[in-house]
C-alpha cells in the first residue's frame, strides 16, 4: 500500500502525489507549491458541504420510508404534497435558457451515438477513440441483424451467401439516405466524379447523379477511378471504400469494399459505473490513462489470436473536394469523462481526522488538471476545438447538488486558472430526485449543461430503493412500459428543449444493455431518435455503427422543431410519481423463483469479477443465456430488487440464500475457462465476491439509496488484502 505525503493538514499517497508531481503537473503551467496549498484549500472547504449533501439523501429517504409505514393506503395527492413539504420536490424555476460558450460541434450541431468506455482498459479506450469510424460491412456481417438461416452463417472463413446478404442490405441504406436521380445504389457498378459532382454508372450503361447533390462531400484517389466516396446525410458523413483488387471488392460490380460510417461521435471514457477503482493505485492508474486518451498518446498491444496488435490513435482522414480543395475530417471521437458522484469516498486523500476524501472531489480537480494539458495544446491530437472540458457528473440528487457540483467546478478553474465555464457538465438524469426537479438541475449549472441523459439503469435502482416501504416493486422488465418510465423519458426530452438544448446541447438516452442483440437494438432504438434524443448510449463500436443508421434515417433536428412546435410545457411530475409497486402482485412461485434467479446470477456474475479481479464492467449471461452489459447500476437493480422481495416476503431468506448458492455453482461452470478465477462454491464462507453479493441483497435497505459501491469497495479492499495485492 502506498505511504502518505503531509500536504498541509492532508495526507496525499505517494503514488497519487508522485503521479501528479511528475506526470500531471508538469506542461500545465502550474506551480506546484501553489497547486497543492490551492488543493488542501478545496478539499477542506469542500468536504463538509458534500457531507451535508449525503445527510440530506438520508434524510429524505427516512422521511419517506416513515410515511410509507403510516400511510398504507397510497394516496397519490397526499404523497404528492408530502414530497413538496419535505422539499423532495422542489418548486419549480421559471423558464430559461442554457448559456453555453465554446461547445463542439459534436455536441451541439452533429446528432449520433454516444460510446462508453471504461476508462482504464486501454485496449477498448483507444478503440473507442477510434470508433468515430466504423465499417458498416462488419457490424452487419459479425452480427445478428443478419439471421444466418439459409446457408448465411457466421462461422468458418469469409461466406459470399452472408457477404452479399450485407452488400445488398448496405445499397439500400444508400439507396434511403443518398438516393440517386433514378435507379439504385444496388445496380452501381461504377462509382466516379465528374464535374465537381457525383457519377454513378448503372448496370443499365446510364450514369446517374445524387438527387441531393450537395450530399457529395468530396473523394480520394482520381476522379475517374477513385478509392474513396465521401457523402453526407443528416450531418453524418459516409465514406464508400472502393478496391476492386480487395477481397470484398473484387465481388462487387463497382468494386466497393466497404461502406465505413460516422459511428460514435462522443465517448464517454468512464470512471464510474463501469469501473473498480478502490484505492490510490486504482486510482492513480484511471488518470494515468486519461491523461494517455486526453493527450492522444496511450497505446497499446495485445495478442488476438497469433497475431500482436499494436493500437494507437487513428490519424485524421483527407480527402479532395468537388471544387479542388481539400476536407479533413476527424479520425477520433470527441471525449467526454465521468467523475463519480457524490458518495464515495478514497484513501488515496486522507484528511487531517485521518476520513478518506470524497472520490468525486478527487476526480474533479485531477481529471481537469489532465485536461489542462490538451486545452495548452499539449499532445498528438487536440480534443476539444473549442477549448472546453466536458465532465459528466453522475447519481446527483435534485438541484442543490448539481449547484454543489457547479460550484466545485468554479473552484477548480479558479485552482487551475481556467476561464470561468471552461468545465462543462453533462447531467446524468438517473435519479428520482434529478428527474422530478430537472428543469431546477439544468437552472443549476446552465452555464455548463452540455447534456441531460437519461441513465435508465441507476434510475430503475433508485425508483426501488427509494419506495423499499410501499411494497413489492414489479418484475423489472415489468417496469420500462410502465407511466414513470415513459414520462421520465419525456420529460427528460421535454426539459432539455424548454431550456433551448437544440443546436447547443445533448439530450442524451440510455444504454442498450444487451451487447449481443444487435438486431434487436437495430429494431428498438430507433425509438430514441424519434422522440427527440440527438444522442444515445451504445456499448460498443460496433453497436455505435449500428446506431448510427438510425440517425441517417431520421432527421432528429425536424423531430426536435416539431415536439417544440407541439409546446415543452406538459407537467409530466404526477406521472413520473406513479410508484411501479404491486398491490396485489399474484406472481406464480415460478415467476418468483425465475425472477430472483436470474437476478441473482447476473449479480454473482458481475460482483464475482468486480471483487476478485477488480473488472468493473463485464457481460454476464442471464437466465435465458442472453449476454447482458453489468455494470454497477444494473447491479443496483438486481440487488435491490431481491432485497425488497425480501423485506416484503416475496421470497424468504433461506430461498434467496439457497439461490445464491446454486446460481453461484452456474457462474463457477461459466468462469471454468478463466485461469484467474477462484470458485464461489462450495466453500461460500470464503468467497469474498460471494459474500458480497449476499451483503448486497441481505443489507440492501441499509445501502444509501441503494447504492451498490459502498460494499463492492469494501469487498474489493478485503480481497486485496487477503491475496496480498496493492493493485
Ligand atoms: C449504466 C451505465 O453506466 S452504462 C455505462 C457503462 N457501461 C459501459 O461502459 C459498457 C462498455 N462496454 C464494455 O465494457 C464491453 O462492451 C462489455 C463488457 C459489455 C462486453 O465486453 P466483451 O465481452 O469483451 O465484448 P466482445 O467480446 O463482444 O467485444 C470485444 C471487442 O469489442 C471491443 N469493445 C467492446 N466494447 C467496447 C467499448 N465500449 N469501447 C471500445 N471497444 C469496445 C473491444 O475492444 C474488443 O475488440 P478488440 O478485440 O479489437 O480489442
Ligand atoms: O449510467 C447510466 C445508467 O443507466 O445508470
Ligand atoms: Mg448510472
Amino acid at each position: 500500500m502506498s505511504g502518505y505525503v503531509n500536504v498541509g493538514s492532508i495526507k496525499v499517497a505517494e503514488v497519487l502525489y508522485n503521479f501528479v508531481n511528475r506526470e500531471a503537473l508538469p506542461e500545465t503551467g502550474l506551480d506546484v507549491e501553489q497547486f497543492w496549498q490551492g488543493f488542501e484549500k478545496l478539499v477542506v472547504d469542500f468536504t463538509p458541504r458534500n457531507k451535508e449533501i449525503l445527510k440530506k439523501r438520508q434524510h429524505l429517504q427516512d422521511q419517506i420510508n416513515e410515511w410509507h409505514k403510516e400511510n398504507k393506503e397510497f394516496n397519490a395527492e397526499k404523497y404528492k404534497a408530502f414530497l413538496e413539504e419535505i422539499g423532495y420536490l422542489e418548486p419549480i424555476v421559471e423558464d430559461f435558457k442554457v448559456n453555453l460558450e465554446n461547445i463542439d460541434d459534436e455536441i451541439s450541431q452533429i446528432a449520433g451515438p454516444q460510446l462508453v468506455v471504461p476508462i482504464n482498459n486501454p485496449r477498448y479506450a483507444i478503440n473507442a477513440a477510434n470508433s468515430r469510424w466504423g465499417s458498416l460491412y462488419d457490424a452487419f456481417y459479425g452480427t445478428d441483424v443478419i439471421s444466418e438461416d439459409k446457408g448465411a452463417e457466421k462461422s468458418g472463413g469469409y461466406n459470399p451467401v452472408r457477404g452479399n446478404i450485407v452488400i445488398e442490405k448496405s445499397r439500400e441504406f444508400l439507396d434511403d439516405g443518398t438516393p440517386l436521380t433514378s435507379g439504385s445504389h444496388k445496380d452501381a457498378k461504377k462509382y466516379a466524379v465528374a464535374n465537381g459532382k457525383l457519377a454513378v454508372t448503372l448496370q443499365n450503361g446510364e450514369t446517374v447523379g445524387l438527387k441531393e447533390e450537395d450530399k457529395f462531400v468530396g473523394y480520394q484517389g482520381d476522379e475517374g477511378k477513385p478509392s474513396s466516396i465521401l457523402l453526407k446525410n443528416n450531418g453524418l458523413h459516409i465514406d464508400i471504400q472502393i478496391n476492386e483488387n480487395h477481397p470484398i471488392g473484387k465481388t462487387d460490380a463497382a468494386g466497393v469494399k466497404d461502406i465505413v460510417l460516422e459511428s460514435a461521435i462522443t465517448t464517454i471514457m468512464d470512471c464510474e459505473d463501469s469501473v473498480a477503482a478502490v484505492d490510490a493505485e486504482d486510482k492513480t492508474d484511471v488518470y494515468r490513462n486519461w491523461k494517455g486518451l486526453i493527450r492522444g498518446e496511450i497505446s497499446t498491444s495485445f495478442q488476438k489470436g497469433d497475431r500482436t496488435i499494436e493500437r494507437t490513435f487513428n490519424e485524421d482522414r483527407v480527402y479532395q473536394t468537388a471544387d479542388g480543395g481539400e476536407v479533413t475530417l476527424t479520425g477520433r471521437v470527441l471525449m467526454l469523462v465521468r467523475n463519480v458522484g457524490h458518495l464515495m469516498t478514497n484513501s488515496a486523500v486522507l484528511l487531517e481526522d485521518g476520513t478518506e476524501t470524497y472520490e468525486g472531489i478527487l476526480d474533479g480537480v485531477f481529471t481537469s488538471l489532465i485536461a489542462k494539458h490538451n486545452l495548452l495544446g499539449k499532445g498528438k491530437y487536440i480534443n476539444s476545438k473549442k477549448g472546453s472540458v466536458y465532465i459528466v457528473k453522475p447519481k446527483m440528487h435534485g438541484s442543490e447538488e448539481v449547484a454543489f457540483s457547479n460550484e466545485l467546478f468554479a473552484r477548480i478553474e479558479d485552482l487551475l486558472d481556467l476561464n470561468r465555464n471552461t468545465l462543462k457538465m453533462g447531467i446524468m438524469d438517473e435519479e428520482r430526485r434529478t428527474s422530478l426537479n430537472l428543469k431546477n438541475c439544468i437552472y443549476a449549472a446552465k452555464e455548463r449543461a452540455i447534456f441531460i441523459n437519461t441513465g435508465w439503469l441507476d434510475r430503475t435502482g433508485d425508483e426501488i430503493h427509494t419506495s423499499m416501504e410501499i411494497g413489492p416493486i414489479a418484475r423489472t422488465a415489468e417496469m420500462r412500459p410502465m407511466d414513470w418510465f415513459q414520462s421520465y423519458e419525456k420529460n427528460n426530452v421535454q426539459e432539455g428543449l424548454r431550456a433551448g438544448f437544440q443546436y447547443e446541447a445533448q439530450i442524451g438516452k440510455g444504454m442498450w444493455a444487451k451487447p449481443d442483440n444487435m438486431l434487436e437494438m437495430f429494431t428498438e432504438k430507433i425509438g430514441h431518435v424519434e422522440a427527440g434524443a440527438n444522442t444515445a448510449w451504445v456499448p460498443s463500436p460496433t453497436a455505435a455503427t449500428l446506431h448510427a443508421l438510425h440517425y441517417h434515417a431520421v432527421d432528429v433536428r425536424e423531430v426536435q422543431n416539431q415536439l417544440v412546435e407541439k409546446g415543452t410545457d406538459t407537467d409530466y411530475r404526477d406521472d413520473i410519481l406513479k410508484i411501479p409497486f404491486e398491490t396485489n402482485p399474484g406472481w406464480t412461485k415460478e415467476e418468483i423463483k425465475e425472477e430472483v434467479e436470474n437476478n441473482a446470477q447476473k449479480m454473482l456474475g458481475y460482483v464475482v469479477r468486480w471483487v476478485e479481479q477488480g473488472v468493473g464492467c463485464s457481460k454476464v449471461p442471464d437466465i435465458n443465456d442472453i449476454g447482458m452489459m453489468e455494470d454497477r447500476a444494473t447491479l443496483r437493480i438486481s440487488s435491490q430488487l431481491i432485497t425488497n422481495w425480501l423485506h416484503h416476503e416475496i421470497v424468504s431468506e433461506e430461498e434467496v440464500l439457497d439461490i445464491l448458492k446454486r446460481m453461484a455453482v452456474v457462474v463457477d461452470e461459466q468462469n471454468a475457462g478463466d485461469e484467474l478465477y477462484r470458485d464461489m462454491a462450495p466453500n461460500y464462507d470464503e468467497s469474498v465476491a460471494f459474500q458480497a453479493a449476499c451483503d448486497l441483497v441481505f443489507k440492501g435497505t441499509k445501502q444509501p439509496n441503494g447504492y451498490t459501491e459502498p460494499i463492492l469497495h469494501s469487498r474489493r479492499l478485503e480481497f486485496k488484502k487477503k491475496i496480498g495485492v496493492t493493485n
